[in-house]
């Protein structure tokens, strides 16, 4: 069966599953012969083998295409090239962060949904020459071919199904996905549809429980006055068994959610039906860095709750304060993907709160949904706006697409009046608000940072695409407090003195460039002393005075010291590879601190020399993003007996206790040195003072998240190294768009 002809530039397609009879090409393909390449397998395979050589795909893209025809011949179908290149871009893309690939974007504008050739390539006109042969590239082969007979020919490939067959391939209207990645969307839909549809007696706003959460509220927030969003957000989330709390920084999610477990429990404490039992509450964050955040905010916010105020008796035991790591209260197991807790062995809770959601990726979050019981209640918190997560999804900022403009019903707007006392403004009222709008909730006020703080500034300038030269200047010009553009008069600065700038930067934080000097400020009503760089921690370990005589809790209150002076100051790239990226600044600024005699070597293990965990060591007790900062240590002895100094790595320890874990650098496995980290690697922690350092050239990962979370890791000093200041300016233009079909399939009835 042939297809009739969609445009001049399209060909017919030859949609029969008869085997391809032409001779296989034994050399690359030498020219635009992309009509050729649809007519032949072996001929598109050897294409996708000559892409996987020059780093366009991943060895895995091309098996998994393989894989594919292999088992289509095994059922004695002849696989249509298209198909096979379709099986390859879709793992292609999977690898990019995206769950699958939406064909009707990919054939309105592959160029931009590919990112192929990759920026970095060397292009040649209509292809590009890699020795003597010309690679088409996927754009113009795509190019060749309509949405409509692609459609058609994946629905005829026996890989490809709806999904009801056990494929590798699901089409699911025009999303083409990797089967293991279509079923962690409909678990993740399917779970969190479910707990929509659960009713809940606070429905009703007249019921008794609801009148014990309107009691809660009144203690917890006190009478209402202006609309206050926390509280708000305190009743959706309570009326939910799946809730979203997202908010930018220092909007109070630590503080709301404390509220609202407080509020659950009182209502808990009061309902007959439930004898008084209070839930079962787990607090958990994907990655350790964001558990210790968590765990140290969580204990004060629980203290400053009101609770003899609460109805049904809530003690302070009934609101956990200990925080452990997804993966911990999962039950990861070394070298699977797979939990202890899963369907068959769920996790004995009521109520799961997750914090720093925007990392979880989709394979994260199915399991999640897997190990909870179907009652239990779920409550993920986190900035929209930020990165999503490494591996593929981007599973929070599809759950709040909405959620600037709310779309709450008549129903939830009215129920929310009865309950707080609040009435919703007619912007965030809609009377075709779906089920998830009514279970999201955004914090809209910033509790941290002032009206006319910098770093706030400049993070919803990017957020909001509206940077200007205005907001510049005043950066560069030292107009804010806490933020300061280091060469903004220089904005396109030569390599080598930008590179300068950093050391010195990395040294001493450069408190001079701020405005007055970096003195007079005032955080949590306490003076703030001004940016200290990495001088500080370094002084604190080369200056102590214990010895081999000291007991090892001095050692442990030393290292807590140094560890929490080395999170004053942090550098962020943007990338990883060349001078401008981590690798090249680590080792520029090693280099500049033993020049300065900080260190005493710029290479291998040494005192002084931070490192990041790279990946979960589950005999060590270590998890990806720990930081641990060497010390020589006198505890050994050499053969006379004498105290002998060895090196030991100090981190952290998890419990949320004062500890430390002393571990032998020969024991690590998987680390590299943290003077400068990416962007991506600081998700979830956030620092003293962050310095940002920008490249002078764009590539693709450099993104408006990707700025946003940057910026919004810095507490009280922001500053700003830019290669070329064009490159700030186009990187906000740069927007993540991951293809899912997970807020399609929640907007279904
Ligand atoms: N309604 C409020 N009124 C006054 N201060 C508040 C309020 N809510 C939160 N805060 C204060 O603002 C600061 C930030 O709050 P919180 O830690 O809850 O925010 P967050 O959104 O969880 O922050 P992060 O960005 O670190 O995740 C805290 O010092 C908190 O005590």
């Amino acid at each position: 069966m042939s297809k009739t002809r969609q445009s001049d530039q399209q060909i017919s397609l030859d949609l029969s599953n008869e085997p391809d009879d032409k001779p296989a090409p034994s050399a690359p393909t030498r020219a635009h012969d992309t009509d050729a390449l649809l007519a032949s397998p072996d001929k598109m395979d050897a294409l996708l083998d000559q892409w996987q050589q020059m780093e366009w795909i991943r060895p895995l893209d091309v098996g998994f295409a393989r894989l594919i025809r292999t088992l289509s011949a095994e059922q004695g179908e002849a696989l249509h090239p298209l198909v096979l290149l379709l099986s390859a871009l879709v793992s292609h893309q999977v690898g990019r962060g995206h769950v699958c690939i939406d064909l009707a974007n990919l054939f309105a504008d592959a160029g931009s949904i590919l990112s192929l050739p990759p920026e970095d390539s060397v292009e040649a006109a209509g292809g590009l020459r890699t020795g003597e042969t010309v690679c088409p590239e996927p754009d113009s082969i795509l190019a060749r071919v309509s949405l409509e007979d692609s459609l058609a020919l994946l629905d005829k490939a026996q890989a490809v199904s709806d999904g009801s067959l056990t494929t590798p391939l699901v089409l699911n209207e025009t999303r083409l996905y990797l089967r293991r990645f279509w079923r962690y969307e409909q678990r993740i839909a399917e779970g969190i549809q479910a707990r929509l549809a659960m009713s809940s007696p606070l429905q009703d706003a007249h019921s008794d429980m609801a009148t014990t959460l309107g009691l809660a509220l009144t203690a917890l927030f006190g009478p209402p006055v202006d609309i206050d969003f926390q509280r708000l957000a305190c009743a959706l989330a309570a009326r939910s068994r799946f809730s979203v709390i997202t908010g930018g920084p220092g909007t109070g999610k630590t503080t709301t959610v404390v509220k609202l477990l407080a509020a659950l429990q009182a209502i808990a404490g009061k309902s007959g039906q439930r004898g008084g039992r209070k839930h079962r509450i787990r607090l958990a964050a994907p990655t350790g860095k964001a558990a210790a955040r968590l765990n140290e905010s969580i204990g004060g916010a629980v203290s400053r709750l009101p609770l003899s105020q609460l109805p049904g008796n809530v003690t302070p035991d009934d609101i956990p304060t200990r925080v452990t790591t997804l993966h911990r209260l999962l039950g990861s197991r070394p070298d699977t993907r797979r939990f202890r807790h899963n369907r068959d062995n769920l996790l004995l809770v009521d109520i799961l709160v997750i914090d720093e959601a925007s990392m979880i990726d989709m394979d994260l979050m199915a399991s999640v949904f897997d190990a909870l019981p179907a009652t239990a209640q779920l409550i993920l918190l986190g900035d929209k706006d930020q990165l999503a997560s490494v591996d593929a999804g981007a599973v929070l900022g599809e759950l709040c697409q909405r959620a600037a403009d709310a779309h709450y019903t008549p129903e939830t707007s009215c129920w929310l009046e009865a309950i707080t006392g609040h009435s919703i403004p007619d912007n965030l009222s809609d009377a075709s608000g779906q089920p998830l709008d009514q279970a999201v909730a955004m914090l809209r006020k910033s509790h941290r940072f002032s009206e006319d703080s910098g770093i706030r500034t400049l993070a919803e300038a990017v957020n909001t695409d509206t940077l200007d030269a205005g907001i510049l200047r005043a950066c560069r010009d030292g107009e804010f407090d806490d933020v300061i553009w280091l060469n903004g008069r220089n904005p396109t600065p030569e390599p080598s003195n930008a590179l300068a700038m950093i050391c010195s930067h990395a040294v001493s934080g450069t408190p001079e460039a701020f405005r007055e000097q970096g003195r007079g400020r005032i955080a949590n009503h306490q003076p703030l002393p001004p940016p200290v760089g990495y001088h500080q921690y370094l002084s604190l370990l080369n200056n102590h005075e214990l010895d081999e005589r000291s007991p090892r809790v001095d050692w442990d209150s030393l290292a807590l010291q140094v560890l929490e002076a080395f999170s004053d100051f942090q550098i962020l790239c943007a990338l990883r590879k060349g001078p401008w990226g981590v690798e090249g600044i680590n080792d520029l600024v090693a280099r500049h601190l033993l020049a300065e005699k900080h260190i005493t070597r710029a290479e291998g293990w040494y005192p002084g020399r931070p490192v990041l965990v790279t990946g979960n060591d589950y005999n060590l007790g270590l998890m990806n993003g720990d930081v641990g900062i060497t010390f020589s240590v006198p505890w050994d002895r050499n053969q006379q007996g004498e105290p002998k100094d060895t090196l030991r790595v100090a981190f952290p320890a998890t419990d949320g206790s004062d500890g430390i874990r002393w571990i032998s650098p020969s024991r690590l496995q998987q680390l590299e040195t943290v003077y400068a980290m990416t962007v991506h690697k600081s998700q979830g922690s956030e620092f003293n003072h962050t310095c940002l350092v920008l490249p002078d050239r764009l590539s693709p990962i450099m993104t408006r998240e990707l700025i946003y979370t940057g910026i919004t890791r810095a507490r009280n000093w922001f500053s700003l190294i830019t290669g070329d200041a064009s490159v700030l300016r186009d990187s906000v233009h740069q927007q993540v768009r991951r293809a899912s079909g997970l807020a399609q399939r929640l907007s279904q009835p």
